[in-house]
């Protein structure tokens, strides 16, 4: 049985890490190697990747450990600029564990594409229209993607909507419900609506003028739940403490916005780590947030009858296995095997937990000691060495800059200069 709970992960040098990692997930040679290979992505695979390529940019990749998610054990592999945002999801799934970890499901793997239709007098009318082919129209579009149809997904239901008294008066918005499985399905899906426009139009008697997807995916929600005990935390004036801390971010969109990024600490990290599209989840899960009108917490932290802390979090969840960028690059498909996810639905549950863990950590820690201890003391390191020092030099400077509580590059440079007239 696979165990991702470790004490110390952190103190392992990189090689030793990358080896437990390796085994854990039982990667490959070519696997592994493309881990610690910054090069493995080739100029040849970028040029066809984006436009205009001048060359690569490399970021760190961390991996989270600790995590139990619905009994199965994960490492998730991350990639971020921050620094303690791995720390922090290491530290929470680590209490979590002891609560038996995070809980989490998936509502399905359904997008939306969106068709405009413009330019008719009789909206209710067409939309009616619309709706009464709704069978030939999902024949039409299915017939578009056969590899889709034939692996069980495909355009599940078409609906229609009046969309009144726009800036340009009213207009019909006729959506495809696409069931892409473990694809993204941006492509997918907007083919359909491309490929569809003509007979709509015909259907209509009005004028197509967008066809794209939309990212607020309410038919692939990612939830995750989880529960810590009152003593997991140190005392129920902690679970008191954070639940404070969510009343602010229920209540002030400034807050919330602060609390969110907190969430997509994780989950975009974890997104990016396999190729998946960090833009499409971003926009879904921020206008998800806002789908009651005001901006609110993606989570939600109560106390139960026992005094202990519940949190909950459900989030669009817009990611795949096949397509973009996840099959193209090296690092990528070595982190989807590391995550040893079988299928779209589980690696986005994946990522709702890792969501939930990011909020509880960095939660706990501003409603208790403040973020700055831990975070700045890890952000000192990247202080100390934009100042210049390394090895021995790092580590003495790292520690009185965190010490003295003055992390700043001109006292780095300070403290470098002292270092080296000792
Ligand atoms: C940073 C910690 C974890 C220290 O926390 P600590 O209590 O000093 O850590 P510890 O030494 O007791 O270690 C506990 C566990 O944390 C992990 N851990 C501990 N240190 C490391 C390390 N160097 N590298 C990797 N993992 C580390 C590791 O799993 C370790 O277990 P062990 O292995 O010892 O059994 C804690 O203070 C924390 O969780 N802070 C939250 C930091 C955070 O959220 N950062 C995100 C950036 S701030 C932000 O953008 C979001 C925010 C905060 O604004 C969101 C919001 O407002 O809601
Ligand atoms: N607004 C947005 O978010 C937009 C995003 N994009 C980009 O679209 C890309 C993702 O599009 P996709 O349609 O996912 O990629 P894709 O078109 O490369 O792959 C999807 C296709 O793979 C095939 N397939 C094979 N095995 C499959 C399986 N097991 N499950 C499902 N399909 C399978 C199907 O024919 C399916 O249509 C990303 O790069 C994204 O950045 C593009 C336009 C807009």
């Amino acid at each position: 049985m696979k165990n991702s709970e470790y004490k110390g992960f952190y103190k392992l040098s990189i090689e030793d890490r990358l080896k437990e990692v390796v085994e854990f997930a039982g990667l490959t040679k070519d696997e592994s190697e493309a881990l610690s290979d910054p090069n493995v992505l080739t100029s040849d695979m970028a040029d066809h990747m984006v436009e205009n390529v001048i060359g690569r940019y490399s970021l760190p990749m961390g991996v989270a450990v600790n995590f139990l998610i619905n009994g199965k054990d994960y490492l998730i592999p991350m990639v971020t600029e921050e620094p303690s945002v791995v720390a922090a999801a290491s530290n929470g799934a680590k209490i979590a564990r002891e609560n038996g970890g995070v809980f989490a499901s998936n509502s399905g793997t359904v997008m939306i594409s969106q068709i405009q239709v413009l330019d008719i007098e009789d909206a209710n009318y067409a939309r009616i229209k619309v709706l009464e082919n709704r069978k030939a129209i999902s024949e039409k579009c299915n017939e578009m993607d056969p590899v889709l149809i034939k692996l069980g997904g495909g355009v599940v239901d078409v609906e229609a909507k009046v969309v009144e008294s726009t800036i340009i008066g009213d207009m019909l918005v006729v959506h495809l419900k696409v069931n892409t499985l473990d694809a993204m399905g941006a492509n997918a899906v907007n083919t359909m609506a491309e490929g569809i426009s003509p007979f709509i139009e015909e259907i209509t008697g009005g004028r197509v003028n967008l066809r794209i997807l939309s990212n607020l995916a309410i038919f692939r929600l990612a939830r995750a739940r989880a529960k810590f005990s009152k003593e997991s935390l140190g005392g129920e004036h902690v679970v008191d403490a954070i639940i404070d801390a969510y009343a602010f971010a229920e209540a002030d969109p400034f807050r919330a916005a602060t609390h969110n990024k907190g969430i997509m600490n994780g989950i975009s990290a974890a997104v990016l780590a396999t190729g998946n599209d960090t833009r499409a989840v971003e926009s879904g899960a921020h206008a998800y947030a806002s789908i009651s009108g005001s901006y609110k917490p993606l989570s939600t932290w109560e106390k139960d009858k026992n005094g202990d802390l519940v949190g909950t979090l459900e989030l669009p969840m817009a990611v795949g296995l096949v397509g973009g960028a996840t099959k193209v690059h090296p690092q990528a498909k070595a982190a989807v095997r590391i995550l040893n996810v079988k299928s779209a639905g589980e690696l986005g549950q994946v990522f709702a937990a890792l969501g939930l863990i990011q909020n509880f950590a960095a939660v706990r820690v501003l409603a208790t000691e403040g973020v700055q201890r831990g975070h700045m003391g890890l952000h000192a390191r990247n202080i100390a060495a934009v100042a210049g020092a390394t090895g021995d030099a790092l580590e003495a400077i790292v520690k009185r800059m965190v010490s003295e509580k003055k992390v700043r590059v001109e006292y780095a440079q300070e403290l470098l200069k002292e270092y080296e007239n000792k």
